[in-house]
């Protein structure tokens, strides 16, 4: 059991991907375990799209190679297992919703069934009568959604899933994939939205003009990028020197009045505040917040242009 959890569905190798003289995705190297819902986020740009085409074999690397189940994702067992939404949702035209899912379903081996897709996607009953140009953005995206989990995959990849959802949908959306997680599924999407990465992923992989600058999970990437401290106000002298000497204390400064310690333990530096009996008061711990990570990244970027 432990073994087979972390299996790994999802090998990247030193991938790349030069269109004309850019560098799209520049030697992009992870692996990914059975049963993760993988995050991959970045800013305008990045390459998460490009990595993404090219892991489902539909773009070809310029430099590396993407393996899916150990074999290319071209074959067709792979592909069997594998169900994709990408951001641009074009259906065929002509054809009842119910008609389009029935068709998607025969192409599998074991698709998933008829009301379970409905019961997951949110797909109403008026909707499957629709024809499939008659349907609005947020109803293309679920029929969209229903036809990647058709053939009741093993491996999702979502660019950009819940674009254009109302917020009913999206929960709906996140609560699937959670259930899914929970199955065993791996489950691997893009994302502009910072909330839903640090919601829902076990693991985020930050891009940056290409490469990959840093992979762990929410917290991790939090504890890394982000600046944690403990804040207070005390009317005696501060205890520099007592925080300073402490090894998981990096700074310490007062300003306006407030006294900070720059630690990525801050369970440890309120200890001893209590222990040393320091007299302090309105204390605050600042854990870092991913948003202003993703800012201080994409800040970076832009000053780098
Ligand atoms: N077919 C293409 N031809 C030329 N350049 C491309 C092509 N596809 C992508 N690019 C360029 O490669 C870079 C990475 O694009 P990509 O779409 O992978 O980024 P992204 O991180 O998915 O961005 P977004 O969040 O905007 O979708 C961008 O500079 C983009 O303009």
């Amino acid at each position: 059991m432990g073994v087979s959890l972390l299996e790994e569905v999802v090998e990247i190798n030193r991938l790349t991907k030069v269109f004309k003289h850019k560098k799209a995705v520049d030697d992009v190297s992870f692996a990914i375990s059975k049963g993760d819902v993988t995050a991959i986020l970045g800013p305008n740009g990045a390459g998460k799209t490009t990595t993404m085409l090219m892991m489902l074999g539909l773009l070809k690397p310029t430099v590396g190679e993407a393996l899916l189940f150990h074999q290319s994702p071209t074959e067709r067992a792979v592909r069997e297992n594998l169900g994709v939404m990408l951001q641009e949702v074009s259906l065929m035209d002509g054809l009842k919703v119910k008609e389009l899912i029935q068709l998607f379903r025969s192409y599998y081996p074991n698709p998933m069934k008829m009301n379970q897709l409905i019961g997951l996607t949110g797909l109403r009953e008026d909707d499957l009568e629709k024809r499939t140009e008659k349907l609005s953005g947020g109803q293309k995206r679920k029929v969209s959604f229903a036809l990647a989990l058709a053939g009741n995959p093993q491996l999702l990849f979502f660019d950009e899933p819940t674009v254009g959802m109302d917020i009913t949908s999206r929960r709906l959306f996140w609560g699937t994939v959670q259930g899914f997680a929970r199955e065993g599924k791996t489950i691997i999407f893009t994302t502009h939205y910072l909330q839903e990465a640090d919601d829902y992923a076990d693991r985020i992989i930050l891009f940056n003009k290409g490469k990959v600058t840093s992979d762990g999970t929410p917290d991790d990437m939090k504890k890394k990028l982000t600046k944690q401290f403990v804040s207070f106000i005390t009317p005696d002298e501060i205890p520099t020197e007592l925080f300073l000497q402490l090894p998981f204390v990096s700074d310490v400064y007062e300003k306006e009045g407030r006294t900070y310690i720059i630690s990525d333990d801050t369970d440890s530096v309120l200890y001893m505040i209590f222990e040393k009996n320091l007299y302090v008061r309105d204390i605050r711990v600042e854990k870092g917040r991913l948003d202003e990570v993703f800012e201080q990244l994409t800040i970076d970027q832009r000053e780098a242009i």
